[in-house]
């Protein structure tokens, strides 16, 4: 990787210096056209030659070096992008005026090819307007005379039913590319390494964590592995609920239960009942309101007792928060709502400075661009700020202060106004800017239970996430018992698969579906051995595992020298079928890195099982 990260930026460097000369010579030209008799007529002319000679070192230079780095860059091939080049060039070739872009997709079956190009209607349009009248089918084969074909990896091209240009892969191609993950292993393709901030998780201090922020959990924390795994510098942060104005009756509450808070730590088992109790007081004692009223601001001053009892109770939830992440292996940092309680005073500072705040009711509120749907509430009218507002000061500092150039947010579907809204503020007032960062909401559907109904206990409760995982547990063991494994396993490896078994269920189930449906969390579906499921990829992992244990402790040492001295071909179909689908991966991982949608990873990794 580094090589080919080493030879790209050597090549950009090389081609910099081509373009300067270019316009160097250009320059000298002119010079030469317009002082013919000048005397130094001479010395430009050996200038000109000299900067010609340079050139021509510089460009076998780049030809040089990109075939070195061609090595890597045939494990890092992007069939689709490739494709697209190929027949974006024939388009302009075959129709010069046109602009049609070249639209590529893999076919839907074997017969059709691997991938085909489906632009000729559109071309047909196109000319239609121009009253030019042609066929698809004859566009397609247009096209086909003008596809640049000295490109290894085509075997050939036809047309196809209404237009169509199915394109089938060179087998020669995919037993090089085969070879080529032996020798490099599995290569990210190379991309700008950027900071990326990932806020995801974030449940609310002494509120229930529960299923959605399950969801944000998993499918954040493997938005997080996936950017790892191409090289960017990712800042995982956990923008915890810790600052609402919740506070006020938890403290008072506390003040009350536990007069000696300061000094003995508060036996707070439950905090869930004791957030409920405070809610209950609040809702009916006008006194106890008023105070939690109070609490509040104090809290917000910073005075130290107010502190000292707020941090008491985030205490209690972050332990619970932590052995839901150590079970799940999740790493995260936390850095709560409280964390930006002075650049909100900030941020709403400049905001108004900025002429951006509009009074309504009482309360400061920000419009974005279109002024349409809900505004931001900047201000309340009792001057406290809002999950809007420390959503303002924490984009401004992931974006100035961290230097993150881009930014995404893991939360439940029904955020993604919250989330255009302040994306759009921000475009506003300057802190965002899309030319420099890139910025996204990942949303997710609503967890639904096998009745089709909001995933709740039977007796209607919010499900516990510690009990969801425990039921996990109890199942996948259940599942291990009943296929005998205690027989083969000791009692360590039965709790190590037990818990692979579990967790990988509950993740994979929620990766594989497209994050934007609602979802049905069914513990019989997941722990199923056939269909999409983690259990039969674990099995096929097993039985990977099992097939290199078999061939002994000489393959496993001699494993460099075997693939050095082994040429793979491609002669099965069934052979040619995977490689094909392997073949796919820098596909795969380009599109998620767009669309951030990591069940086409699944869909990979269960085609390349069958
Ligand atoms: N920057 C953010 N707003 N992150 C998401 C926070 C999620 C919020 N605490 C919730 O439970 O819904």
């Amino acid at each position: 990787m580094a090589d080919f990260d080493n030879a790209t930026k050597s090549i950009r460097n090389i081609e910099k210096e081509i373009l300067q000369l270019k316009s160097e010579i250009a320059d000298t030209r002119k010079g030469l056209g317009l002082e013919l008799l000048d005397p130094e007529l001479k010395k430009l002319m050996e200038e000109n030659t000299r900067l010609r000679h340079r050139l021509e070192i510089l460009q076998s230079a780049v030809k040089h070096e990109q075939s070195s780095a061609n090595s890597n860059e045939d494990a890092v091939f992007s069939i689709i992008g490739q494709l697209q080049q190929l027949f974006a060039e024939a388009i302009t070739k075959a129709y010069p005026g046109l602009t049609v872009p070249a639209v590529i997709t893999t076919s839907s079956s074997a017969k059709f090819g691997d991938y085909q190009c489906n632009s000729a209607m559109q071309i047909v349009q196109q000319l239609k307007l121009q009253s030019i009248k042609a066929s698809p089918r004859d566009v397609a084969e247009k096209l086909i005379t003008a596809l640049d074909r000295s490109v290894s990896f085509i075997d050939k091209v036809e047309v196809a039913g209404a237009g169509y240009v199915n394109v089938f892969l060179s087998r020669a191609h995919g037993e090089k590319y085969i070879m080529n993950i032996l020798k490099e292993g599995v290569v990210a393709p190379g991309q700008e390494r950027k900071r990326v901030v990932v806020d995801f998780s974030s449940p609310n201090v002494a509120k229930e964590m529960h299923v959605g922020h399950l969801r944000s959990t998993i499918i954040g924390d493997s938005i997080c592995r996936f950017l790892e795994f191409l090289g960017h510098d990712v800042l995982r942060i956990n923008h915890i609920g810790d600052w609402g104005t919740q506070f006020g009756m938890l403290i008072a509450h506390l003040q009350d239960r536990f007069p000696d808070f300061q000094s003995v730590s508060p036996p707070i088992s439950d905090l869930q009942a004791f957030y409920k109790e405070s809610k209950v007081r609040f809702d009916s004692d006008e006194v106890f309101k008023k105070r939690a009223y109070e609490c509040v601001v104090k809290l917000q001053s910073g005075e130290p007792s107010y502190l000292k009892a707020w941090n008491l109770i985030c205490d209690v939830s972050r332990k619970e928060f932590q052995t839901i992440y150590n079970r799940l292996d999740v790493k995260l940092i936390e850095r709560g709502e409280s964390f930006y309680q002075s650049r909100m005073q900030q941020i709403v500072a400049e905001l108004k400075a900025g002429g951006f705040l509009e009074e309504d009711e009482g309360r400061l509120i920000m419009w974005g661009e279109d002024r349409n749907g809900i505004p931001l509430t900047i201000v309340k009218s009792d001057g406290g700020f809002t999950y809007d507002t420390s959503d303002m000061a924490a984009i401004k500092q992931r974006l100035h202060e961290e230097k993150a150039d881009w930014l995404i947010y893991v939360t439940d579907a029904g955020q993604a106004t919250h989330f255009q809204t302040i994306f759009s503020c921000a475009r506003l007032s300057n802190i965002l800017d899309q030319t420099k960062h890139r910025v996204d909401h990942v949303g997710f559907g609503v967890v639904l239970g096998e009745d089709g109904k909001k995933f709740k206990t039977r007796s209607g409760d919010t499900v516990k996430l510690a009990e969801l995982l425990d039921e996990g547990l109890k199942r996948s063991m259940e599942k291990l018992i009943e296929k005998e494994r205690n027989l083969v396993l000791s009692p360590d490896e039965m709790r190590a698969a037990q818990e692979s078994v579990a967790y990988g269920c509950i993740k994979y189930a929620d990766l594989s579906h497209n994050r934007n449906n609602e979802y049905v969390f069914s513990f019989d579906k997941m722990l199923e051995d056939k269909g999409n499921t983690a259990v039969y990829l674990l099995y096929a992992y097993t039985r990977i595992r099992s097939i290199a244990r078999t061939c002994g402790g000489d393959f496993a040492n001699n494993i460099q020298k075997i693939i050095e001295n082994t040429n793979i071909t491609l002669e099965h179909e069934k052979e040619w079928k995977l490689a094909k689908v392997l073949l796919r991966f820098t596909d795969v991982i380009l599109l998620i890195t767009k669309n951030l949608s990591l069940h086409h990873l699944c869909e990979f990794v269960r085609n390349s099982r069958s």
